[in-house]
């Protein structure tokens, strides 16, 4: 995700744990995060320092305690608002607590709501430290720190749902005695040791890595347990679980990665722990960031994509255990995109959102993914997918039309039948608690008044990015090179602080090479070799993680925010920066490229790759007057104190659930009961059985000559309709000489064609002609629109039945078909339509126009009437099945007879949630072939 890893930045071996052991002890000065959803338990962090609010003039304390969340916003008197007022009001309601939500329950009384919120997110928000037998040693993850904060507020008494968050574990880290010495040096040295840090204000090295390694030569090397793996007991697990349920962000239920069987066993080994998080970040994250591999045998990548299926089946099992009747899941990110459907499969009607962090790229990236088709397949099991930007949910509804064939629009996806819907909802910060972070945590105002002094009398741009190479820091100094070039009076007096933390990145954490890390430090020196002297660099580079204290001392001290990131979902460090500057009021420079551009029109936006440009724009932010610089960050600080990470989760949820209300999600269609299927074919005598053709014997394909019925489904068939209790129909849009050529050598098989216009009966060779009578003068204007389509849409192409009429375009681009397509029904519609008695049908890539009084559920009637409606007369048993709109004639027709429920079976072929008429559902073809060969073996057996 690419939120900014504030507030918990330090690294592992900073010793202030949020939480050692069962007591939940927080340590006052780095624990600012839990200071404002305070556990019990847990100090609170005091805040001296003035707030915002209070140091404006003539601004009156709202509250003596800033944490405290009870705390009302000021009534301000009824004269005009200036911008001061503006500014007051938001300061103040951005801390004070949202009115508690309106029980989603009471709001949507037709979802049959438990209350219950479970969310599912990769890691849980601790890093764990184990030993064996004792209690875990909780630290505050860094990263998404938004995501969490949403949690806690989603836990908080300020919604009435009971929030339960599912996450991994994350790698466990075995106590530090129980490291190698290596590990002990660096406890991230399995990964990539992070840098000697050196502390921003004194710029002395703190290298504790530098103390020698007392070495025991008469002792055994201790086996290093990140290779060996780390055994955890079910009571160690335990454990846990009861020292995770008691943090701020409510119920925390961790998932236990391992290879362990079906039943999660009594000790659990955790080894090569970094395999989990290997697909998604080393595939899935480079290419959702605009970034393409090149080629490999594959092999690797099969075995992380096993990993990531079982990650989220572990994910789905964890889930269904916990869930009940009524709650509502809501998935967070790529690491866990097949889990809505896994989900969906198991629980039909659940309720699930997902939402991706990260950027969506043009379907010209995701097609390139080998497992495309999975990854979306998987999410679209989800009943609303949100996007942090409107272009990334563009680009995923365009990516399921190219990719799967899906019809799609800016609303939503119809997958299966089933529709998706698809929205935009920019992810917020916690305002409230950066503010108190920012300006009355412990210290503060002395850490930013040292880096003033160190830098006394020069401008300070900051930078602050994790050393991915999207985050575009080499663009940064290349820009900041050109600066100094272009603006000589800058010189000696601007200095850029840049601060790198080390990249979340599996590929590049793991490049021998660290070839990016090389890469800026060259630049850095370059710069200052170039533009220092013996006294002054003007890059200051910090590759190292900051405690909280230091990071928003700097964000405040800054005189320009500088973001050139080249992807990224978000980037919350662009807000931390506008809270931070509400003294200040120092101009944003944001990258058009990061999602948090589109929200914020009134930072100065730049093309990072233009260094020309970034240049003018840093001179332009230094130049700004104070009146224009107050102007912007009031409009930048309004939008960042409005929108907050909890009005984001309301409008999420909010928005979820009214989508579920309004495509009944209780109707879901369940899958057809074979057992019940089985038993009333066993007990019948007179059987009929009414099989649409495409996407139902066969799946459909690019070219509709090329579906034909493979031998199984003519096995299927033949074996079927010899038995002389069944009567077998092909009900298809298809015409007659394709029917007769394909299966019209089984004598015993009846068959429809052109959507109900010709029929032949079992036995017969004949094909009866019911359109014969009527008028065929609308052929010719059909044609003549479906040409004009046809010459104006590469691949397309019209099929001229005798009767029936289709345009396909399922060989040409499928979003500007699918565009030309609605535009030409609606022709058709406007003329034809209004002058013939013939229907203009949507089927799948493709239209269909035929005479209006003959479709398939008037065969379907016709069918049923022959035997007769009186007991003993009527079929005992009836299978229909279809997958399009033109077989839902067919399901309604079955519906009007009055014949007992369980001798009739509909189904349709496609998801559970497509809105259907049939009364059942199976996922694909194949499972009608596997269905029928199951009746007709079962028939073989008595
Ligand atoms: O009704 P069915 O069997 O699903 O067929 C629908 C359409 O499928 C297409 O593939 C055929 O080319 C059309 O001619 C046909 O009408």
């Amino acid at each position: 995700m690419s939120e900014s890893e504030s507030p918990a930045q330090m690294p592992d071996d900073q010793p202030n744990p949020v939480l050692v052991g069962p007591g939940l002890k927080a340590l006052k000065n780095e624990a600012y995060t839990e200071a404002t959803n305070a556990t019990p338990g847990v100090e609170k962090i005091s805040s001296e320092a003035p707030s915002y609010f209070n140091t404006l003039p003539g601004a009156k304390a709202a509250t003596t305690d800033p944490s405290d969340t009870k705390s009302q916003p000021v009534q301000t008197t009824g004269r005009a608002s200036s911008g001061m007022d503006l500014l007051r009001r938001l300061s103040l309601t951005s801390d004070s607590p949202m009115s508690p939500d309106i029980d989603p329950r009471a709001q949507h009384p037709g979802l049959r709501l438990s209350g219950r919120l479970i969310s599912a997110a990769f890691c849980i928000p601790y890093k764990l430290n184990f030993r064996s037998g004792s209690d875990w040693t909780l630290k505050s993850r860094s990263g998404t720190s938004a995501l969490f904060d949403s949690f806690a507020y989603l836990a908080s008494d300020e919604t009435s749902w009971s929030h339960t968050l599912v996450g991994w574990t994350g790698e466990v880290e075995p106590d530090v005695d129980m490291k190698s010495p290596l590990q002990q040096i660096h406890p991230n040295s399995s990964v990539n040791a992070p840098p000697a840090p050196t502390n921003l204000v004194a710029n002395q090295p703190l290298n504790k890595a530098a103390a020698p390694v007392p070495v025991d030569g008469t002792k055994k090397p201790p086996a290093h347990p990140l290779v060996e793996g780390i055994s955890v007991t079910q009571q160690d697990r335990e454990r846990l679980d009861e020292q995770l349920s008691s943090g701020r962000h409510g119920r925390v239920l961790p998932v236990w990665l391992s290879d362990a069987s079906e039943e999660p066993e009594e000790t659990i080994l955790l080894k090569d722990q970094g395999r989990w998080r290997r697909y998604s970040e080393r595939e899935l994250y480079p290419l959702l960031h605009y970034k393409q591999h090149g080629p490999t045998d594959g092999r690797s990548e099969r075995r992380w994509w096993a990993d990531y299926v079982r990650l989220n089946q572990l994910f789905a099992d964890r889930i269904v255990q916990e869930y009940q009747e009524g709650d509502v899941v809501w998935v967070h990110d790529y690491h866990l995109f097949l889990l809505p459907s896994l989900l969906r499969q198991r629980i039909p009607n659940i309720y699930v959102g997902f939402f991706l962090h990260s950027p969506f790229p043009s379907s010209e990236f995701i097609r390139c993914l080998a497992k495309r088709k999975e990854i979306l397949e998987g999410v679209l099991g989800a009943n609303m997918i949100g996007f942090q930007t409107f272009s990334y949910s563009r680009h995923f509804t365009s990516c399921c039309t190219r990719v799967l064939g899906f019809e799609s629009n800016s609303a939503g996806v119809d997958a299966y039948g089933a529709h998706v819907a698809v929205d935009v909802f920019p992810i917020g910060i916690d305002a409230r608690s950066i503010q108190k972070a920012a300006f009355g945590a412990p210290d503060i105002e002395k850490t930013v008044l040292g880096i003033r002094k160190l830098y006394a009398g020069k401008k300070i741009i900051v930078g602050r990015d994790r050393l991915d190479s999207v985050r575009g820091v080499a663009q940064k100094l290349q820009a900041f090179e050109i600066f100094l070039e272009r603006y000589p009076e800058w010189r000696d007096k601007v200095v850029l602080i840049q601060v790198t933390s080390p990249t979340s990145v599996e590929e590049e954490k793991e490049d021998p090479d660290n070839k990016i890390a090389g890469q800026i430090s060259n630049l850095v020196s370059t710069i200052n070799g170039r533009f220092g002297s013996l006294s002054f660099s003007p890059v200051q580079y910090y590759p190292q993680y900051l405690s909280p204290r230091e990071y928003f001392a700097l964000l405040r001290v800054a005189d320009v925010g500088l973001i050139t990131t080249v992807r990224d979902g978000m980037n919350t460090t662009s807000l931390e920066y506008i809270v931070c500057q509400q003294t200040n009021h120092s101009p944003l420079i944001l990258s058009e490229f990061s999602g948090t551009a589109g929200t914020l029109p009134s930072a100065i936006h730049i093309n990072p790759w233009d260094m020309v440009g970034v240049a003018g724009a840093i001179n332009q932010a230094l130049n700004m007057p104070a009146e224009q610089r107050k102007e912007q960050h009031l409009k930048l600080y309004k939008h960042v104190v409005t929108n907050t990470v909890s009005m984001w989760s309301r409008q999420y949820l909010n928005r979820l659930l009214t989508n579920l209300s309004s495509f009944d999600q209780s109707v879901a269609t369940p899958a057809l009961d074979r057992a019940k299927l089985m038993k009333q074919y066993r007990k019948a005598r007179r059987r009929l059985f009414m099989f649409d053709y495409d996407g139902t014997l066969t799946p459909i394909v690019k070219d509709p000559q090329a579906a034909i019925p493979s031998d199984r489904v003519l096995r299927t068939l033949k074996s079927l309709s010899a038995d002389p209790r069944n009567a077998v129909w092909i009900i298809s849009g298809r015409d007659q000489a394709f029917l007769d050529e394909w299966m019209g050598h089984i004598p015993e098989l009846g068959l429809s064609a052109e959507h109900g216009c010709f029929i032949r009966k079992p036995g017969s060779e004949d094909w009866e002609n019911l359109a014969e009578s009527s008028n065929m003068g609308w052929q010719k204007e059909v044609v003549d629109v479906f040409q004009h389509y046809t010459e104006r849409t590469q691949g397309s192409f019209i099929e001229r039945k005798r009767v029936a009429l289709t345009w396909h375009y399922r060989r040409a681009d499928p979003e500007y078909g699918a565009f030309q397509a609605r535009e030409c029904r609606k022709a058709l519609e406007d003329t034809v339509a209004k002058r013939w008695d013939v229907e203009v049908m949507a089927g799948k890539a493709n239209l269909e126009v035929r005479p209006t009084f003959v479709n398939k559920g008037f065969i379907a009637t016709r069918l049923v009437n022959e035997y007769g409606t009186a007991p003993g007369k009527a079929p005992e048993f009836i299978l229909c099945l279809g997958d399009d709109f033109t077989d839902e004639d067919m399901f309604r027709a079955l519906k009007k007879f009055d014949l007992p429920r369980d001798h009739v079976y509909s189904v349709t072929v496609g998801a559970s949630s497509k809105q259907t008429d049939a009364s059942w559902h199976l996922l694909e073809p194949a499972d009608v072939i596997g269905s029928i060969q199951m009746l007709f073996s079962a028939n073989q057996d008595h």
